[in-house]
Parts: structure tokens; C-alpha cells; sequence
């Protein structure tokens, strides 16, 4: 029998982060989790692909206070949220659920966040125990980038319009032109969500905390689209729509157009440092928006026992970091693309000669084949 209303104990809050690939949604929650999130906050980071990075690369000790999931939240029919979001209340042993004061679900960059909200908001109340509920939706917009994304990926306006509070990152890296533009950018995301609060990262006042203080989520208060959006979801459900599976992985990608896939390079031998920064910058000066997003981990042979993060969003490139230790038993260098028609067996190849320093392949590489593949946008898919 279900507890009266009386006896329902308060719903689990659950936070949803989202915005496009690489705009700061793992730097902004691990900057939460340090400054502003105490021990009982869980967190579910989603990750498209099946190589999971960003687990490695939130570098607070969760433990049994995180799951990572890989293969988009929005493109799996079912209760991945729900379910993931279980697995943190049972680890945490008999009085888990009650000492849990907040949930945190980062998605992919690429996820629709109407199904997700969808899920989020239709949880019954729990026979037994306080269940969930979705208390704010939380945007990062990448002030680089994100017109561009815009421009491309229905995702990223739809990830603005649902948000309830929006965060502008990198607005540090701006060039003059690119603070000219920051007043499109601002009115191209009002234009999507009139209501939303728009806070700068970078920022003197920047209140971390009053992003991640949970609230109630209100979908009147979103615009017609969202409201039109989530009947949609509701209607169609999540099950047949997303094409067929793919063969290898069991991902569904085509919510986010047929081109849009994701692939892993690895290298179980330490990489040559000079070898790789060649590989970095030929990507940096060839990649379009069709490179959606580049991240993972990369131990180079001169200094073995420690790892190095590596970014790279479209064109913009974040000079690899050194973490403090390992994070994982996994000592391998490891890449994660996300790309748009871009064919990876010439990066594969690049990567295998940057990593062995085969400097004249290298050469002939770069200048024979991968540069005008991206340049001219005609890369197999
Ligand atoms: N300069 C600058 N760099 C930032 C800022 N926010 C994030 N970054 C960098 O941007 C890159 C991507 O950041 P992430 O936090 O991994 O982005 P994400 O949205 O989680 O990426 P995906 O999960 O792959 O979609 C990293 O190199 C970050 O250090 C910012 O405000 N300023």
C-alpha cells in the first residue's frame, strides 16, 4: 500500500545538467563538487560513445556516489535515469536515501533533453521511499562556440530552451571580436528562452551555490516550444524512433542526424610528446565544426607515471594537463571523437605515426590527405 501523503517523505532533488559537447558541464559540476556540494550529493555522468572519459576526469573522491553511464540518456527507451539514479540510493547502504541531499545527471552534449525531463518529471511517487524529482535544469554555452552549434545541432537549442538558469563559459578566451559578438549570443539564447537567468562563469560574482541550489522546475514557465517539445516525447515515447541499432556498439544515433558517431583511438605504448602536439595542432588547424568534440587521457614516455587530460572543441584546442595520479587502473592513452562525416581510419593512422614519431609519414600525412579532408568537408562517412 502506498504511504499516505502525510507520511511521503521529501522527493530526492535532482539537478539536470546538459549543454552542447564541450562546453563546460564536468569543469562547472567537479567546481560544484570542490566548492559549494557536500559528501551527500550523488552524481550520474551520461557520455555518448562506450568509452566513458569524463568519470576519470571529475577529480573529487565519489566513489559509490557516482555512475557513469555511456550511450545517450535521450536515446535509450526505458528508465536509465531512474535506474542509475537507484544504483547510487542502494550503494550507499540501508540509510543512503535519507542522507541524500541532491542528485546531479550530466548528460551528453548531444542529448535532446526533452525525454530526459520527461522521465525526470514522471516519476511516480515511490511505494516505499522518497523517489525523485526534477528541481532545475542547469545550460552551459560555450561563449566560443556555440553559434556555431546553434547553427547545426537542433540539440543545442533545445538544451538553452529548457535550461531555467543558463551558465556562459569560456568567456575568458574571448578576442575582441569575439566580445562584439557576445550580445548576438546573449540575444540569440533569449530569443530561444526569454525567462532563462543568464550568469557568466568567469564572472567577479559568479554564485556557483545559487546555481546548484535546487528548486522547483516549472515547465509554464519555459516557452510554448518546450511545452510543445514534451507533449511530443510523450506521444511518440522513446522506444522505436531513434534507427537501428548499430551493429558494434548497440548505439542509437540517429536523434542526432545520421553523420553525428563517435569512436575511440588507444594506445597501450607511451606517446611521443613531440609526436603528439604534431598530431594536436594538425587537428587544430584542420578541424571544423565537423570535429565536434576530442577528449581523454595521454601519458607521454618522458614522464610515465602520471597522466595528461587533453580537450579540443571544434577548432579550439585546450593544451593538454597534467593530472596528479592516475585515475583508474587503466594506464592507457585513450581519445574520444565525436565527429560529424569524418572518417577515422586517416586520425587512427595519424595518430598510431604521431605516437611512434614517424616524423616524414607524419609530414605526408598532414599535408597530403587529412588537412583537405577537413578542409574541404568531403570526409567519408
Ligand atoms: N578557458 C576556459 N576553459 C573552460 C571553461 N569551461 C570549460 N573549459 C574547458 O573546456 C574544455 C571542455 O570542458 P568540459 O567541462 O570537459 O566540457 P563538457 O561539456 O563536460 O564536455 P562533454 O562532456 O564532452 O560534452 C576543457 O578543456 C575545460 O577545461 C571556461 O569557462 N574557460
Amino acid at each position: 500500500m502506498s504511504p499516505s501523503p502525510s507520511e511521503q517523505p521529501e522527493p530526492i532533488p535532482v539537478l539536470l545538467l546538459t549543454g552542447f559537447l564541450g562546453s563546460g558541464k564536468t569543469t562547472l559540476l567537479s567546481d560544484a563538487l570542490r566548492t559549494v556540494l557536500g559528501p551527500d550529493t550523488g552524481v550520474v555522468i551520461n557520455e555518448f560513445g562506450t568509452v566513458a572519459v569524463d568519470h576519470d576526469l571529475v577529480q573529487v573522491g565519489r566513489g559509490e556516489l557516482m555512475q557513469t553511464t555511456t550511450g545517450c540518456l535521450c536515446c535509450h527507451a526505458g528508465s536509465d535515469v531512474e535506474e542509475s539514479l537507484g544504483r547510487i540510493v542502494e550503494a550507499m547502504g540501508p540509510d543512503g536515501e535519507r542522507r541524500l541531499r541532491l542528485m546531479v545527471v550530466e548528460t551528453t552534449g548531444l542529448a535532446d533533453p526533452a525525454p530526459v525531463v520527461n522521465q525526470l518529471r514522471a516519476f511516480p511517487p515511490p511505494a516505499t521511499g522518497r523517489g525523485f524529482q526534477l528541481a532545475g535544469v542547469i545550460t552551459t554555452v560555450d561563449a566560443a562556440t556555440a553559434l556555431v552549434s546553434l547553427d547545426g545541432h537542433l540539440e543545442a537549442a533545445k538544451q538553452i530552451a529548457f535550461a531555467d538558469q543558463v551558465v556562459l563559459t569560456k568567456t575568458d578566451l574571448l578576442d575582441a571580436a569575439g566580445r562584439s559578438a557576445l550580445d548576438g549570443l546573449t540575444a540569440a539564447i533569449r530569443d530561444l528562452n526569454p525567462t532563462v537567468h543568464i550568469h557568466d562563469r568567469q564572472a567577479a560574482g559568479f554564485d556557483i551555490g545559487a546555481v546548484f541550489t535546487p528548486r522547483g522546475y516549472d515547465v509554464a514557465a519555459r516557452g510554448e516550444d518546450v511545452r510543445d517539445w514534451l507533449a511530443l516525447e510523450q506521444v511518440l515515447g522513446t522506444a522505436d524512433r531513434h534507427g537501428p541499432a548499430d551493429a558494434a556498439t548497440g548505439a542509437r544515433h540517429a536523434r542526432h542526424g545520421g553523420g553525428v558517431t563517435s569512436f575511440v583511438l588507444t594506445s597501450e605504448a607511451t606517446l611521443s610528446r613531440d609526436g603528439f602536439y604534431r598530431f594536436l595542432r594538425t587537428l587544430q588547424l584542420s578541424a571544423g565544426p565537423k570535429l565536434l568534440r576530442m577528449k581523454g587521457l595521454v601519458v607521454f614516455t618522458d614522464e610515465p607515471d602520471r597522466p595528461y587530460s587533453v580537450h579540443q572543441v571544434q577548432h579550439m584546442l585546450s593544451m593538454p594537463k597534467p593530472l596528479e595520479a592516475w585515475p583508474s587502473e587503466d594506464r592507457r592513452s585513450r581519445l574520444v571523437f565525436i565527429v560529424e562525416g569524418i572518417d577515422p581510419a586517416p586520425l587512427a593512422e595519424l595518430f598510431k605515426a604521431a605516437a611512434e614519431e614517424r616524423g616524414s609519414f607524419l609530414d605526408s600525412l598532414i599535408a597530403d590527405s587529412l588537412g583537405k579532408w577537413f578542409k574541404s568537408g568531403k570526409a567519408k562517412t
